[in-house]
């Protein structure tokens, strides 16, 4: 395709954008299409100055170097990025149904069935599972980090927050808590396995509609986390119980993401999902 042929380096002057797909802490994401070939991209446009003033350009200069190098096919594509005397332009993989997030407000009460739920768990573990063998944690995984394919599937995008496990960086608070292991919490040190504790939350988000800890105040969600007090509604079902309870476990006792991928819950929706998939045919 367009992107495998780096024969040229792609310029600005070489796309057409199109409609704005949402704002971001930094910049702003559209449609673009690349002239020659029509393929289809989303273009992401950062202004120097705002990432200067934000000082997050170190940041955001690691983030694409992760990013290019991670090829799986959950995990959002960066074909390449360029820049101008103002602005820094990131061609990506489009996902053309958007925010996950959006998708599970809008299901019915909220929240996805299990087979959805199930579906979308095993591709963030399979996903994340890669991300380690490369040596990055993602370590901001929330569902409006997840984007989704025309075809249903799950890409895992803006790395903003995502590091090489040699550098323990420490993480600044910003956005929501909900998802902190509690090892962060404390502000311990943390390994990958932080990844293994934010799927446990997200998984329980996906079948709920909100995160287990969520609190009206901060210092409720905190004590929540450090306690892993977490309550299941009647309507979640024992299998899903047991992967989250192995998932929201303190640091060293959680399963592994191989183990997840293989979990009987798991494997029993991925199952359901084949046979609905092959009836409706
Ligand atoms: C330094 O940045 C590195 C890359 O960060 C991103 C790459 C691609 C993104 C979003 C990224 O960061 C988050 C962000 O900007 N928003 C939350 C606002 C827009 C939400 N996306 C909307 C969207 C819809 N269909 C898409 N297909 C592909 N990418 C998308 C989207 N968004």
């Amino acid at each position: 395709e367009a992107y495998n042929n780096c024969s040229y380096v792609w310029s600005k002057d070489d796309f057409e954008l199109g409609t704005p797909l949402g704002k971001g802490k930094f910049g702003r994401v559209y449609i673009a299409r690349e002239k020659k070939t029509k393929f289809l991209v989303a273009m992401k446009i950062l202004f120097k100055s705002e990432l200067v003033k934000g000082r997050v350009e170190k940041q955001v200069l690691r983030e694409l170097e992760i990013q290019s190098r991670l090829k799986h096919p959950n995990i959002l594509r960066l074909f390449n990025w360029f820049y101008d005397d103002r602005k820094i332009y990131i061609a990506l993989e489009l996902a053309s149904e958007g925010e996950l997030y959006r998708h599970l407000k809008a299901s019915p009460h909220g929240r996805f069935n299990e087979r959805r739920a199930a579906k979308y768990t095993y591709q963030v573990a399979d996903a994340l599972h890669y991300c380690h063998l490369n040596n990055v944690i993602h370590r901001d995984l929330k569902p409006e980090n997840l984007l989704l394919t025309g075809d249903d599937n799950i890409k895992l995008a803006d790395f903003g927050w995502s590091a090489h496990t040699l550098s323990n960086k420490r993480k600044t608070m910003c956005g929501t808590l909900d998802y902190l292991p509690p090892e962060m919490v404390e502000s311990k040190s943390y390994d990958d396995t932080v990844d293994q504790w934010c799927l446990g939350v997200l998984c329980y988000e996906f079948l709920v509609g909100s995160p287990p800890f969520e609190s009206e105040d901060s210092e409720k969600t905190y004590a929540k986390i450090r306690r892993i007090e977490v309550h299941y509604p009647r309507y979640v079902t024992q299998g899903a119980r047991d992967l989250i309870s192995k998932l929201l476990k303190p640091n060293g006792l959680r399963i592994s993401l191989r183990e997840v991928m293989v979990h009987p819950w798991i494997k029993e929706n991925k199952k359901k999902q084949l046979d609905e998939t092959f009836t409706a045919v």
